[in-house]
C-alpha cells in the first residue's frame, strides 16, 4: 500500500443539530403503538446476511464506525490511567501505519463514556481535541438512587465537564404503564442537564415488550430526550437487531411528525467490525445517510475499536481496492 492518498482526511461536517425541544405528552399517538414482533423478528434476521456493505467500501464504513464510538470504560475498577489510555485511543484510534496505508488523517472516536468520577480525568486528557466527554448518571447502571440523588449527579456531572449525560429511566414506570410518570421524570432529566446533550438508556432487555419499547422511546423523545439509547450494557440481553429496528422507526415516526432528529445509540455487547456494519447499514435503510454522522448515531462500545483496527490491519495488507473513499462523500 503506497501513500498516495496521504492528503485525504475523514474530517466530518460540523453540523450540530439543533436539540429536540420535546413537546407536551401526548397519550392517544402512545396507546396507538403496535410492534409486530414476528414481522419485525423475521426482518432482523435478515440484516446481517445483507450484502448492501460492498468489500470495496467496508474501510469507508468501519471508519465512520470509529467516528461514531462513544468509547466506553464503565468498571468498577476504573482508573484515571485507564482513562487516561482510552482518551489517548480516542485522539488517535488508529496506528498510524494503518492510517498512513488508508491515506487518513484526522479521525477521532465520538466521545468518551465514563462514570461520574472520572469525568475531570477525561476532559483535561481531551482539551483540544473537540472530543466530547458523556458521563453516565442518575445512578446507573439501575437507576434506583432517590429522586433528587439523581438529579443532582446530572447537575454535578455537568459542572464537571459533561458535554453529554447518558441517564437511566426507572423501568418500573414502563413496565407499569405509567407513561406520564416515564414523562414527568424525563423531563427533569432534560431541564438538569442545561445545554449538555441527553441520552436516555430505556435498558430495553428489561422492558419486557417490544411494544414497550416503541412507548418507551417515545415518550423520552417526547420529553426532549436528544438521543435514545438501548442498554447500559449491565443487562443480561443489551443491544439486539429487533430492538434496534423498534427504536430507529420511532425514530422515523416522531422526526415525521414533529421534524426533530432524534440521535440513536445501540450499547452493550457489540464488539465485531461485522456487526457495526449491519447496524450503520441498517441506519441507512431506515432512517437515509443523515443518520449516518456522530451527531446522531453512536455505538456505546468498550472493546468495538479493537476489532476494527485489527480488520483496517487486515484490509491495509490484503486485497484493497482504492473504491473506498467514494464511500466517504
Ligand atoms: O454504553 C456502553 C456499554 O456499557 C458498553 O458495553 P460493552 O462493554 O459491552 O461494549
Amino acid at each position: 500500500m503506497t501513500t498516495q492518498t496521504a492528503q485525504t482526511t475523514t474530517h466530518l461536517p460540523q453540523t450540530i443539530e439543533p436539540r429536540n425541544p420535546g413537546m407536551d405528552l401526548d397519550l392517544s399517538w402512545v396507546r396507538s403503538v403496535q410492534a409486530n414482533t414476528s414481522a419485525i423478528e423475521r426482518r432482523a434476521k435478515t440484516l446481517p446476511g445483507r450484502r448492501s456493505v460492498k468489500k470495496d467500501y467496508q474501510a469507508a464504513w468501519l471508519l465512520r464506525a470509529i467516528q461514531c464510538i462513544d468509547l466506553t470504560t464503565l468498571s468498577g475498577d476504573d482508573t484515571s490511567e485507564r482513562v487516561r489510555r482510552l482518551c489517548a485511543k480516542a485522539r488517535t484510534p488508529l496506528r498510524a501505519d494503518i492510517a498512513e496505508a488508508l491515506g487518513v488523517s484526522g479521525i477521532q472516536t465520538g466521545a468518551i463514556c465514563v462514570y461520574h468520577d472520572m469525568i475531570e480525568t477525561a476532559v483535561d486528557a481531551l482539551a483540544g481535541s473537540g472530543i466530547p466527554v458523556a458521563a453516565v448518571s442518575t445512578g446507573f447502571p439501575a437507576g434506583l438512587s432517590p429522586f433528587h440523588l439523581r438529579i443532582a449527579e446530572i447537575e454535578e456531572s455537568v459542572k464537571a465537564g459533561a458535554a453529554e449525560i447518558d441517564i437511566v429511566i426507572s423501568r418500573r414506570h414502563v413496565l407499569s404503564g405509567d407513561w406520564q410518570a416515564l414523562y414527568d421524570e424525563m423531563r427533569a432529566f432534560r431541564a438538569s442537564c442545561g445545554d449538555a446533550h441527553v441520552k436516555a438508556i430505556l435498558a430495553t432487555g428489561e422492558l419486557g415488550t417490544l411494544r414497550n419499547v416503541a412507548r418507551a422511546s417515545l415518550i423520552c423523545m417526547m420529553a426532549g430526550a436528544d438521543f435514545i439509547k438501548t442498554s447500559t450494557g449491565k443487562e443480561s440481553v443489551n443491544a439486539t437487531l429487533p430492538v434496534s429496528l423498534v427504536m430507529i422507526r420511532a425514530i422515523r415516526d416522531y422526526h415525521e411528525r414533529t421534524g426533530y432528529r432524534v440521535g440513536y445509540k445501540p450499547a452493550g455487547g457489540i464488539s465485531k467490525a461485522k456487526d457495526a456494519l449491519v447496524y450503520l447499514a441498517l441506519m441507512k435503510d431506515e432512517l437515509g445517510d443523515r443518520w449516518l454522522q456522530p451527531d446522531l448515531f453512536r455505538f456505546g462500545a468498550s472493546s468495538l475499536l479493537n476489532d476494527i483496527e485489527r480488520q483496517l490491519e487486515h484490509h491495509v495488507t490484503g486485497a484493497y481496492s482504492a473504491g473506498y473513499r467514494h464511500a466517504l462523500a
